[in-house]
């Protein structure tokens, strides 16, 4: 099948399962939604992401970096990783020739900024020269370039800055871990010909960091052979530059996309960010206060912390700012209304959430205007509106108990409820109201 870029751009990677609807997404152009407080530095800082390669190593016919997790693009995380850091002036992709408009698409419809695509070479060397070329005059003199395989999406801000410090200090730096298997030398007959000593080696990861004279230098000075069965930054700037970069020991999460399990890998890792911690709405009754109470007992224990509150007013609205999926607690006579209200509210708080929001609207009476298979078809058709704002929306019918120890059996039904919803996002469930 001939896959053109809406195709490629809405693929998912494992062709059997659906691919999640490509969504506008409310964030405002250039606010981030996340900047931790306390780091900065005193010098220019751009990065140049190399995006051009074919990820032949998954098998897949979609480059890796644009395959989808949970309904974004893989690059689309490591271009947030950067842009999210107020240090960091500018990002540069370099991506094949043909993916240009793809990514301008992605650039776009994830509302990323600070970002700029160039086009790339026929070698990761190659592809990582044009983005050192493509970087202004503001950008070279004095700055330090970043250097980071678009398919390694989790960097965080603490690791930047030592990188892009010790550039500066050292003209190069980068990120190393220590190897898991030995390497060995093999005889050109595939026998054993020594082993190295594995203590005494690291693996060369990312993110890299250098100064611009270094890295622009070592690129203007090294052979047709480095560009083109090259794999390392830090040995053209020895070789070329005499400059010995700093190491700096990362974390595991340094790791790069290479074969299509890294892809699943990726996802889980997202899927448990996000299913770390929700707000839970009581509406202000006493009922629904005692139910957030036990849930946030029992829902702690399974891994997400529930804050809770009785309204988004005043300054509740911080549940808006921050990341995380909310649960709707409703006591008494069903009101879809109140369920509405929520997903205008999310919806205009432009929540900066560049993936799906779980909402769990969880309705707690004994006796109702609405039966449980209207309150079906209302969960159901208030999930189709949910959804055109990337959340998913799920339905838990709770009946009370004055026996004590019903009561325990169903709060502890609803916590392993939620705990699921949030956890696997199940596509399947969306719509669904799950009796507790
Ligand atoms: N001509 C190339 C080749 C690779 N890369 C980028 O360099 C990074 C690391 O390279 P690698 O993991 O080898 O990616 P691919 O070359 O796409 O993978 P494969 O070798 O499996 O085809 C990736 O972000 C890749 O897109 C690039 O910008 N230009
Ligand atoms: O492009 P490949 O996956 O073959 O290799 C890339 C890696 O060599 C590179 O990302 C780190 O080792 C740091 O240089």
């Amino acid at each position: 099948m001939e896959v053109n870029d809406t195709d490629v751009r809405r693929e998912r990677c494992d062709p059997d399962r659906p691919a999640h609807p490509g969504v506008f997404l409310t964030r405002e152009a250039g606010k981030s939604d996340h900047q931790p407080a306390g780091l900065s530095v005193d010098f220019p800082v751009s990065v140049v992401l190399p995006a051009g390669g074919t990820g032949e190593r998954t098998g897949l016919r979609t480059p890796k970096q644009f395959c989808s997790l949970l309904g974004r693009p893989l690059i689309s995380y490591t271009v947030q990783a950067f842009e999210r850091v107020s240090w960091i002036q500018s990002v540069v992709v370099v991506v094949a020739e043909e993916n240009m408009d793809l990514m301008t698409d992605v650039v776009q419809r994830f509302r990323h900024t600070k970002v700029r695509a160039v086009p790339g070479g026929s070698t990761r060397h190659r592809s990582i020269w044009n983005g050192v070329l493509a970087l202004g005059e503001g950008e070279g003199e004095g700055a330090v370039v970043i250097v980071h395989d678009a398919v390694r999406p989790f960097v965080d801000e603490d690791l930047l800055y030592k990188i892009a410090t010790a550039a500066k200090e050292h003209g190069a730096a980068g990120a190393i871990r220590p190897l898991v298997s030995t390497v060995i030398a093999t005889t050109s007959e595939g026998y054993l010909d020594h082993s190295l000593e594995r203590a005494k080696y690291r693996a060369s990861e990312m993110p890299q960091g250098f100064t611009y004279d270094v890295i622009s230098r070592a690129y203007q000075r090294c052979s047709e052979s480095d560009f083109e069965f090259g794999t390392e930054c830090l040995h053209l700037a020895l070789q070329y530059c005499g400059t010995n970069a700093k190491l700096i020991q990362g974390p595991p999460t340094l790791w790069k996309v290479t074969y299509k399990r890294d892809l699943a890998a990726a996802e889980s890792i997202i899927k448990d960010a996000l299913s770390r911690s929700a707000c839970v709405i009581t509406g202000g009754s006493a009922s629904g206060a005692a139910l957030a109470g036990a849930l946030r007992e029992a829902v702690g224990a399974l891994g997400t912390e529930l804050e809770v509150v009785p309204d988004l007013r005043g300054e509740n609205a911080r549940c808006l700012a921050k990341e995380g999926n909310f649960i709707l607690v409703s006591v008494g006579p069903s009101r879809p209304s109140e369920v509405e209200a929520l997903l205008t509210e999310l919806e205009a708080a432009n929540r900066a959430l560049l993936h799906p929001l779980v909402v769990i609207w969880v309705h707690m009476s004994d006796s109702d205007e609405l039966s449980v298979s209207g309150r079906a078809a209302a969960v159901m058709d208030l999930s189709s509106a949910a959804k055109l704002r990337n959340i998913l929306l799920y339905g838990i019918q709770l009946h009370p108990s004055k026996d004590a120890e019903r009561w325990e059996r169903s709060v502890s039904r609803v916590a392993e409820l939620t705990s699921v919803l949030i956890r696997d996002r199940s596509p399947a469930l969306v719509g669904q109201l799950l009796q507790a």
